[in-house]
């Protein structure tokens, strides 16, 4: 019931549909000169600022010149209308669901098992964390990471060099396959039986393998917004991925939209993060994985990150890149609760670990020219516990409806 006045101008790099999200709530209604739009939502909750969106009444769909936020949003909305519609036809849970063809279930939890030792041998905390979640959603779980991992591996695994779009064009073909119950090999497999019994979209993992393909092309982000889709598409889409098999808390009151939109800020607070560690690691690269023109506003060019110097310019930039980061992470905290109780732990893990990695660049002096932060072993055994109290905490059966 409050009125505010914001104007808005349609300008060539903000046309018409454009919609941008509230994270911090909220669908309102729009009056442009007394005619009312059919949707808008306004968001406050990336970098401080308030950003308004428009879509008119006959152009839900998504354009092809719609914003990086705006593109991200309709995945968002995507898969959260696929979770609410498996929901609204699905009566039996997922233990249920396991239907036996002898022969292929061995092989299958063959399929799985190799899953369960590749999520052991490469991120032992987070496996330990899956350990508390159900039987079925774990091995989803491992079979989503694997994927996750071998896409990653193919621009950052040994063999990126001789990685060409063509041979991404043909993982995203096996991936097609996959969706379509054609795995071509083992740990396709346990993928494709996963989708086949979660409400999982195809389109946050094509996402990712678009992230790849920019990471093959590009090596400069102008700014925010184009960083920004760099870090969807590469780390948002995880948590777009997971959400589905992780579960919303049965007694969860936020909406579907609002959860995911907390997975997707988690998601590009990670990787925030992992950018603003590996400056140095990704400059000896030539990679500056920085928005060029606020590094510009600061003082800086690309030849000071390729120098490495601390000063107190590149303090000052790094002091906004954490707040930013550190406000992803804030919004990501709104969703955690909302999860399933099983699967609250491993994210309350995963979230606060990442997020110390910020206090250590801190500790170091913003120096991630010559230090990679890490957390210590010690902080981390503080951290797990912390992470299981806050586990504890599920949705408030007071909240209001939307988050
Ligand atoms: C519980 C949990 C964390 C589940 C996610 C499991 C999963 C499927 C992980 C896949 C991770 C992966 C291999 C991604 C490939 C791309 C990539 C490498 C992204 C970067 C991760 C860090 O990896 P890296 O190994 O390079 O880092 P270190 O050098 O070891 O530090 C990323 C930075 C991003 C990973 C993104 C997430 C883990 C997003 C998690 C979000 C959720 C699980 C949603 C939670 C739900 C709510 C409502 C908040």
């Amino acid at each position: 019931d409050t009125t505010k006045s914001i104007f808005v101008s349609n300008t060539a790099a903000a046309p018409l549909p454009l919609l941008i999200r509230n994270s911090s709530s909220s669908n309102c209604r729009l009056l442009i000169k007394g005619k009312r739009i059919s949707r808008c939502t306004i968001n406050n909750a990336a970098a401080g600022e308030v950003l308004v969106g428009i879509e008119s009444p006959s152009s839900s769909s998504l354009q092809p010149t719609s914003s990086p936020e705006q593109k991200v949003y309709n995945v968002v909305l995507k898969q959260a209308a696929l979770v609410q519609k498996k929901q609204s036809t699905t009566t039996t849970s997922t233990e249920d669901l396991d239907m036996p063809i002898p022969g292929t279930l061995t092989l299958l939890n063959e399929a799985y098992d190799r899953c369960r030792e590749v999520c052991a041998e490469y991120a032992k905390t987070f496996y330990l964390g899956t350990l508390l979640m159900t039987q079925e959603r774990r091995k989803a779980i491992w079979a989503i990471y694997v994927w996750c991992r071998r896409t990653d591996e193919l621009v950052d695994g040994p063999n990126a060099s001789h990685i060409t779009p063509m041979a991404l064009d043909r993982w995203e073909s096996r991936l097609e396959d996959l969706f379509q119950g054609r795995p071509y090999d083992m740990l396709d497999a346990a993928l494709s039986d996963t989708v086949g019994k979660f409400p999982v979209d195809i389109q946050p993992f094509k996402d990712m393998i678009e992230g790849m393909r920019l990471d093959l092309k590009k090596s400069r982000y102008k700014n925010f917004d184009e960083l920004y889709l760099y870090c969807y598409y590469v780390a948002g889409t995880v948590g777009l991925m997971s959400v589905p098999v992780m579960g919303i808390a049965p007694e969860s009151q936020a909406t579907t939209e609002s959860v995911y939109n907390a997975a997707l800020s988690l998601g590009i607070a990670n990787q925030l993060t992992n950018i603003l560690r590996d400056v140095g690691e990704d400059a000896r690269r030539g990679r500056v994985y920085l928005p060029q023109d606020e590094l510009a506003q600061a003082g800086l060019s690309d030849e000071d990150i390729f120098a490495g110097k601390v000063t107190d310019k590149w303090r000052n930039f790094m002091k906004n890149q954490i707040k930013r980061a550190r406000m992803f992470f804030d919004e990501a905290e709104k969703g955690v609760t909302q999860l399933s109780s099983a699967s609250r732990w491993p994210v309350w893990a995963s979230l606060l670990l990442y997020r110390q990695i910020l206090d250590e660049i801190e500790a170091n002096d913003y120096d991630s020219f010559t230090k990679r932060a890490y957390v210590s072993k010690a902080n981390k055994i503080t951290a797990l516990p912390l992470a299981y109290a806050r586990s504890l905490i599920g949705p408030s059966k007071i909240s209001s409806k939307v988050l």
